[in-house]
């Protein structure tokens, strides 16, 4: 199912198969990221992470891909802290945040990343900007070549000697307290304040090395007021002429809630006017036409009780802001748009029935047309010329890899360009399964069946849930990936059950504020359709997942005593004070209501009122700097296993967040989660993790 090519050099091959076997050999495969298209369509820039020598983090260099195919990729950068956000400038150089040395400068205690430039013609890269708090994006006109940056800067630090001065002073006394006066104060794992990102002009960035003494490039602050947002999205762009800037601002939605507007600045005097300023959506991921005339971005609907979120696109006139919608009608979530070279079309990615497939909308009037066939598509980048899109794509069974598409033929499935992270061998094979729901709904699946799974030796079935849950399973993940456990013998079940994306708005609306309902029996209806077949032991199974995936793995274990094992990372166990606490709440009590006034969802669909009903052996995980699930959730669920005498295991990460970021930790979290299967699906004797 995969396309796949050669990779790219000796250094970048990797073994697939056997990899999955080894943890680490698994946690050493390179990981790709983000894509960059230079301004003529000879050059793209994709990150990839790899392991730092001492095999104690993933450090990310730049590598060059040819976009013809012809060449092998090579490596761009090399630095311990790593290189990230690859951004082209017209001049043919490559900008890149790094928190690497000045060559020559003192060694920080704290190195903050600043923006870097690689020449075009080759030599070494310089330091062109910095800030105190370091440089969190870029983004430049793709016509002029001018820059804006966005920087964490202090209260009244637009100055960067006064910025410097308010962190120094903090420092020195010995405080690390934010006052807060407004919702929300924390994000996915850090928190927000008192520092906020600004937004920073600073204009042609200069070719060559500037002369010993020369003033630094001056930054002028685009936002000198802002204040700490809750980083729902943030985004910038600049129109091609570089006189505009985009930018999605938060502004106040009741008492403690925030929504997203875009907004457009004149960027030689910084007068700003709001573009798309809807009470009823987020408004966020604009992207400026080829002739700056117009932008697209994208609405979504905010969720209500009755009704989950929608999204759609949106073409918005510069000069008038007149507004007309561009997927009227089409029953997926468009994302990430961008205009096509001559600006007649629009491309972006949805979600469609297990992918996430790239479109193309015209401008004028048509519906999307579907570009590609299987697997998922991100980074996008539109060839100036024309001539070609170029995008990351991966697959459950294909990590990412940089890929050329043809720009107007449909249902493409292309062959990946030379690159570091082209697996040769996955230890199984991947299969698309259905099932047939109680309502008669089609529950689609992906199934990892490992190698020597037959009737003879059927294999045993781990079901794993997703996260969101509006979101599905399309794309490759390391975080959750089925390859490991089939090189252990297990099948895995992936299905999209009830509130997944891709499969049409009622589809979500069938689990809307019930999740115990249609979410749970789709996923029984899925487990019991792979149990019929003769290659899968029905007697030998597990259920896992994560945050909302988690959640369920929670639901599951209150409901029914069919698995012989679960395991539930970064859960909700008590709906009502994981509304409360979670980092942006008013988004869940959209679908919830309030726990105090609107009880009965809560009433129905929290796990911990029905703990007494489990038998089912669990282990739980969770991180302390989780903030979208707080680790309350699961220092409740522990205590309420324990007084129960559920046999449980409590994996307990105090240093990391919803995710698991580093090598060690990712390793110990399959390791772990591989015993307890083992101890309970296979029968094995418990082996605790050496390093436990
Ligand atoms: C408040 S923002 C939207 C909620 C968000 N949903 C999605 C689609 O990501 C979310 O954070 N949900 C978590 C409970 C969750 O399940 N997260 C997933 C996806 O990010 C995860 O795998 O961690």
């Amino acid at each position: 199912m995969s396309p796949s090519a050669p990779a790219s050099d000796a250094s970048s091959t990797s073994p697939g198969g056997s990899a999955f076997a080894d943890l680490a050999a698994f946690v050493a495969l390179p990981r790709l990221g983000g894509l960059a298209l230079s301004a003529d369509g000879s050059r793209l820039a994709v990150s990839v992470q790899t392991l730092d020598p001492e095999g104690k983090k993933w450090q990310s260099a730049l590598w060059e891909v040819d976009p013809a195919g012809n060449r092998p990729a090579r490596r761009l950068t090399r630095s311990a802290p790593g290189e990230s956000s690859p951004v082209w400038s017209p001049d043919g150089s490559l900008l890149f945040t790094s928190a690497r040395p000045e060559p020559g400068a003192k060694e920080q205690t704290e190195p903050k990343a600043g923006l870097w430039s690689l020449p075009g013609d080759g030599g070494e890269a310089r330091l062109v900007l910095t800030r105190p708090g370091g440089i969190s994006g870029v983004a430049v006109a793709t016509g002029t070549g001018e820059v804006v940056v966005a920087a964490a800067t202090m209260p009244g630090g637009s100055d960067a000697r006064a910025d410097e001065q308010r962190r120094t002073r903090r420092t020195d006394a010995g405080v690390s307290a934010i006052l807060h006066e407004t919702y929300p104060v924390r994000y996915w794992d850090h928190d927000l304040g008192p520092a906020s990102p600004h937004l920073f002009w600073a204009g042609r960035l200069p070719v060559d090395e500037p002369a010993t003494g020369a003033d630094p490039v001056e930054l002028r602050d685009l936002t000198p007021d802002a204040v700490p947002p809750s980083g729902a999205d943030g985004s910038f762009t600049l129109s091609p002429d570089g006189r505009l800037l985009a930018r999605v601002e938060e502004v106040p939605d009741g008492p403690a809630a925030r929504r997203d507007r875009v907004v457009l600045m004149d960027t030689a005097d910084g007068s700003t006017r709001p573009l798309v300023d809807d009470p009823s959506a987020d408004v966020f991921a604009p992207a400026f036409s080829p002739d700056g005339s117009a932008l697209v971005c994208v609405r979504q609907a905010m969720s209500t009780y009755a009704e989950p979120p929608d999204h759609t696109l949106l073409l918005v006139e510069v000069a008038d802001g007149a507004v007309r919608e561009l997927t009227e009608g089409f029953d997926r979530w468009p994302s990430a748009p961008q205009f096509s070279a001559d600006g007649t079309a629009v491309y972006f990615l949805a979600d469609d029935d297990g992918r996430h497939a790239v479109f193309r909308v015209p401008v004028d009037g048509g519906p999307p047309l579907r570009l590609t066939g299987d697997g998922a598509y991100s980074d996008l980048q539109v060839a100036r010329d024309g001539s070609a899109l170029y995008a990351l794509r991966s697959a459950y069974d294909s990590p990412p890899v940089p890929v050329r598409l043809d720009p107007e033929t449909p249902l493409q499935d292309p062959p990946a360009l030379p690159a570091p992270g082209t697996l040769d061998r996955l230890p199984g094979t991947l299969h698309e399964v259905a099932a047939t729901a109680s309502d008669g709904t089609r529950v689609q699946s992906w199934l990892v069946l490992p190698e020597g799974a037959s009737v003879e030796t059927p294999a045993p079935l781990v079901l794993w849930v997703h996260g969101g849950p509006l979101m599905s399973w399309n794309s490759w993940s390391w975080r959750w990936c089925p390859w490991v456990l089939a090189a252990r013998g297990y099948a895995v079940l992936l299905p999209n059950p009830a509130l997944s994306q891709g499969f049409g708005q009622d589809f979500v609306r069938r689990g809307w504020g019930e999740w115990g309902g249609a979410p749970y029996t789709d996923l029984m209806a899925a487990v019991d359709a792979v149990e019929q077949r003769p290659d899968i032991d029905a007697s030998r199974t597990a259920a896992m997942g994560g945050s909302f995936g988690g959640y369920m793995a929670n639901w599951i274990a209150t409901q029914t005593d069919r698995f012989r094992a679960i395991v539930t990372h970064a859960s909700l166990w008590d709906l009502d004070s994981f509304t409360g606490t979670t980092d942006l709440a008013y988004y869940w009590q959209q679908e919830w209501g309030d726990p105090l006034r609107e009880p009965k969802r809560y009433e129905q669909n929290s796990p911990h009122r029905y703990a007494d009903a489990i038998r089912t052996p669990m282990l739980v995980i969770h991180g302390d700097r989780d903030f979208r699930v707080p680790v309350g959730e699961a220092l409740r669920l522990w205590y309420d296993l324990q007084k129960r005498g559920v046999p449980s295991r409590f994996l307990y990460f105090p240093d990391e967040n919803h995710w698991v970021l580093t090598p060690g930790n990712s390793q110990i979290w399959y390791a772990t989660v591989l015993a307890f299967l083992a101890e309970h699906v296979l029968g094995e004797a418990w082996q605790r993790p050496e390093l436990l």
